[in-house]
Order: C-alpha cells, then sequence, then structure tokens
C-alpha cells in the first residue's frame, strides 16, 4: 500500500474532522482553550492618563522655574488638587496625572527643599505620561477567533476587563495502550515482556499539553477485549488514541476493531519515519489515532498527528505544529520514501538554532530524549542533508 504524504495527512485531518461546540467559561478556566469569539476590551487602556515615573507632575511650559508642590497622587489614590502656573504636585508611577499638569519630572532631575522644587533639566510636554487610551480603546478586539489561549492573552484580557470568553469545548481524549507484553513500571517484569512506555508518555503528553488527565486502559491482544475498550473509549472520549497493534502481524486488530466500531478509515500508513503505521478514522464527529507501538514512533505521533487533529477539533487557527528554521551542525542521512521526523540537540549560535544529530534514533529507543530539544523534519529524498542546510524543527 503506498505510503500517505505527510501534508496529504495534514490536509485529510482537516477535511474529516469538525470543530467542537462552544461555551461560554470565566477567565481562569480559560487557559489553553481556543476562542471562538474574540475578546474585546471592555474598558479603554490605560484607562486614565496616570504617571509613568516617580517624580513630580508640572506644567512643562514653567521651564525650569522653582515650584511648590501642592498635593500628591499615587496609585490608586488621586490628588484633589490641580496645578496652575509654578506649582508641581508629587506623583507616583500609575497616579492619576492632576488637572492642569501636562508632564511628570522624574525625581532623578529634581532638587527638593521642604514644599519648593527646582528641576535641574527641562521636561517636554508629554514627557513621563501615559495616555488614556493610548494602548486600547474600549471595544479593540484583543484577540482572533481560532487563537489558543496563552498565560500573556489572558493576562492582556484581564487587564481589559474581560472576565469570561467564548472557546471551543475542550477536546476529551482517552487512550489505549494495547499489548501482552506490556508490563506497568513498578511491577516484576517476565521474561519476553516489556515495561510500558506508551502509557506514561500519552498521559504525560496530554496533561503537559493542557487536555488534562486523559483515562487510560491497558488492553490484552484480543479482539473482543479490545473492541469492548475501544467502544466505550469512542463513547466517552473526542480523541481516542492507541498504542500497538496497528501494523500487519496477527494480532493486530487495532483497524479491524475499529472498522466493525463503524470508525471510517480516512488513512492508514504515512510516509514516515518512525510511526509509518499510523491509523486514522473518524465516526460521528470523534477521532481515532491507532499509534504503533514503538515508543518513539508515539511520541513523534503525538508531537505532529496529534496536535493537528486536536487542534481542529478545537477550531485552531494554526493546527501545525510551529516549525522553527535551523541549521544542521552535521551532515545527516536521509530516507528515499520516507519523511525522516529526527531527535536532536539544539543550541544557540549566531541567533539560529544549531541542531545536532543524537545517536539511538531507532523507533523502539527513547533514551536520547533527555537530550532531545527539537524534533527536526527531514523530508524524503536520495541524497543526504549536508551540513549547514536548514530545517524544519519543533520543541519536544
Ligand atoms: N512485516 C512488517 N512488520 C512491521 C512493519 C511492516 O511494515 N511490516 N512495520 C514496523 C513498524 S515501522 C512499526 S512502527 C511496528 C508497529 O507495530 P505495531 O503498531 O503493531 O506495534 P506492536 O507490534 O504492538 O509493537 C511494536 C513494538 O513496540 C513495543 N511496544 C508496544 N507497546 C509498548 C508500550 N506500551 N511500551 C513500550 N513498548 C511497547 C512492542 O513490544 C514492540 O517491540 O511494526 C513493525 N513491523
Ligand atoms: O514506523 Mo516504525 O515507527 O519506523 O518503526
Amino acid at each position: 500500500m503506498a505510503l500517505l504524504p505527510l501534508a496529504e495527512a495534514f490536509a485529510r485531518y482537516k477535511t474529516s474532522l469538525e470543530p467542537l461546540g462552544t461555551q461560554r467559561v470565566p477567565l481562569e478556566l480559560a487557559l489553553g482553550a481556543v476562542l471562538a469569539e474574540a475578546p474585546r476590551a471592555r474598558i479603554a487602556l490605560p484607562r486614565f492618563t496616570q504617571s509613568a515615573l516617580d517624580g513630580y507632575a508640572v506644567r512643562s511650559c514653567d521651564g525650569q522655574a522653582p515650584r511648590r508642590v501642592v498635593g500628591l497622587s499615587a496609585a490608586g489614590e488621586p490628588s484633589t488638587a490641580s496645578i496652575g502656573a509654578g506649582q508641581a504636585i508629587r506623583i507616583f508611577t500609575g497616579g492619576l496625572l492632576p488637572d492642569g499638569a501636562d508632564s511628570v519630572a522624574r525625581q532623578e532631575i529634581v532638587d527638593r527643599i521642604d514644599d519648593e522644587i527646582t528641576l535641574n533639566d527641562v521636561v517636554a510636554a508629554g514627557e513621563g505620561v501615559r495616555y488614556e487610551g493610548e494602548e486600547l480603546s474600549e471595544g479593540t478586539a484583543i484577540a482572533e477567533v481560532g487563537q489558543r489561549i496563552s498565560a500573556g492573552m489572558l493576562a492582556a484580557m484581564a487587564m481589559a476587563g474581560v472576565d469570561s470568553v467564548v472557546v471551543r469545548r475542550r477536546p476529551r481524549v482517552a487512550v489505549l495502550v494495547t499489548g501482552d507484553e506490556v508490563v506497568r513500571v513498578g511491577d516484576p517484569l517476565p521474561p519476553a515482556k516489556v515495561y510500558d512506555a506508551n502509557g506514561p508518555l500519552l498521559r504525560a503528553w496530554f496533561v503537559e499539553n493542557g487536555y488534562g488527565e486523559p483515562m487510560v486502559a491497558y488492553v490484552r491482544d484480543d479482539e473482543a477485549a479490545l473492541e469492548e475498550a475501544m467502544s466505550a473509549a469512542l463513547d466517552s472520549a473526542d480523541l481516542v488514541v492507541t498504542s500497538g497493534g496497528v501494523s500487519v502481524g496477527d494480532r493486530d486488530f487495532v483497524p479491524v476493531v475499529a472498522d466493525r466500531l463503524g470508525v471510517h478509515k480516512v488513512f492508514w500508513k504515512v510516509a514516515q519515519k518512525p510511526g509509518k503505521p499510523l491509523w486514522f478514522g473518524v465516526r460521528e464527529g470523534k477521532a481515532l489515532l491507532g499509534m504503533p507501538g514503538n515508543p518513539a514512533a508515539v511520541l513523534v505521533c503525538l508531537a505532529v498527528h496529534a496536535r493537528a487533529v486536536l487542534g481542529h477539533l478545537e477550531g485552531e487557527t494554526s493546527v501545525q505544529p510551529a516549525w522553527r528554521q535551523g541549521v544542521l551542525e552535521g551532515a545527516v542521512e536521509a530516507d528515499g520514501e520516507r519523511d525522516r521526523l529526527v531527535r536532536m540537540r539544539l543550541d544557540m549560535g549566531d541567533a539560529m538554532a544549531r541542531l545536532s544529530l543524537l545517536p539511538r534514533q531507532e523507533s523502539h529507543m527513547l533514551s536520547n530524549l533527555a537530550s532531545a530539544h527539537a524534533l527536526v523534519w527531514l523530508p524524503s529524498r536520495d541524497r543526504a542533508f549536508d551540513a549547514g542546510e536548514k530545517v524544519a524543527w519543533i520543541a519536544i
């Protein structure tokens, strides 16, 4: 069977998935969700014209003539006085600019004796002042539909008085770890068995990416057991991820069971290394990603494919991973048939990401992950990649 190009997999996610429903949530619950309505500033920012400095609010037209201090304006505690010719008001950063003042003299250029000040320098109109509405006027959109809410965006919304937002519902995720050989770490390890890496990897990835604890079940290599577990997972989750049992062996039951449960196959087998046997299907708006059992294949399928599927379910504008550009430190072999997704070390040099190949890249190996910062995309081709060549990478 021909392998699907990676770009075609991304295109198929787009055509086969619809975004989940929307809901209004309080701002404190919105981190990581994707906006379904553009939030608008409920107040102008700054809300009032204020001082950017600790110093004295003055009239710039008074030049360097002595001035009398007639009041105090602190943040949150405005002065009741206004200023006229030859007057100043002590002011702190964030204090309301008093009527009559057009500038703030920073205290480093001011000599004060009792209530009289002199300026060692001239102050121009507008100096040291933050004007009402200079950043945003009321009603300005702070972010766009399809953007994922970051800590910074959340703070920007709070500052502009936005206390709730309309977002897409977060997808619920279920994980099925298949394989008779899989033993959970901490349990005794009989001969010919392996410790489970995929359960911890999948769970941690979804938690790390803000989806909360997925439902995780362990399933034997048994068709009936898999059918029962997959059916329950499809009933309760928006995205079901399986690990193992998706290749061509006699005990690889994921495709046949998915088919029996009415999951429509969108593709099987992607031209990527690792992760070739990836299976993707949909049933009534729900997505099933059948990932191969090899743990490094799971890592790649999460970083590249689960990211895209979740992005579509959440109506995200940018569903592809955030590919960045870097430069290869040394030559790296290409694969003539499949795009390689290679774990590399990243060092910053000359403001450019420099990527070095790590050993132990096979799909059953994970031990280089403590040193790997980047997953590098090397499109399939006949000749090797040269040192100095520009390539795309994402953080892992
Ligand atoms: N004749 C062929 N054989 C294989 C092909 C092929 O095209 N023709 N593809 C190979 C590739 S590529 C991959 S990737 C694997 C994927 O196979 P499965 O998805 O069916 O996965 P399993 O056979 O169940 O497991 C593969 C490997 O991973 C280990 N494993 C499984 N689960 C876990 C876990 N939770 N934690 C740690 N390790 C796990 C398992 O023991 C196997 O060693 O198929 C190739 N074969
Ligand atoms: O696709 Mo498999 O993950 O190369 O080993």
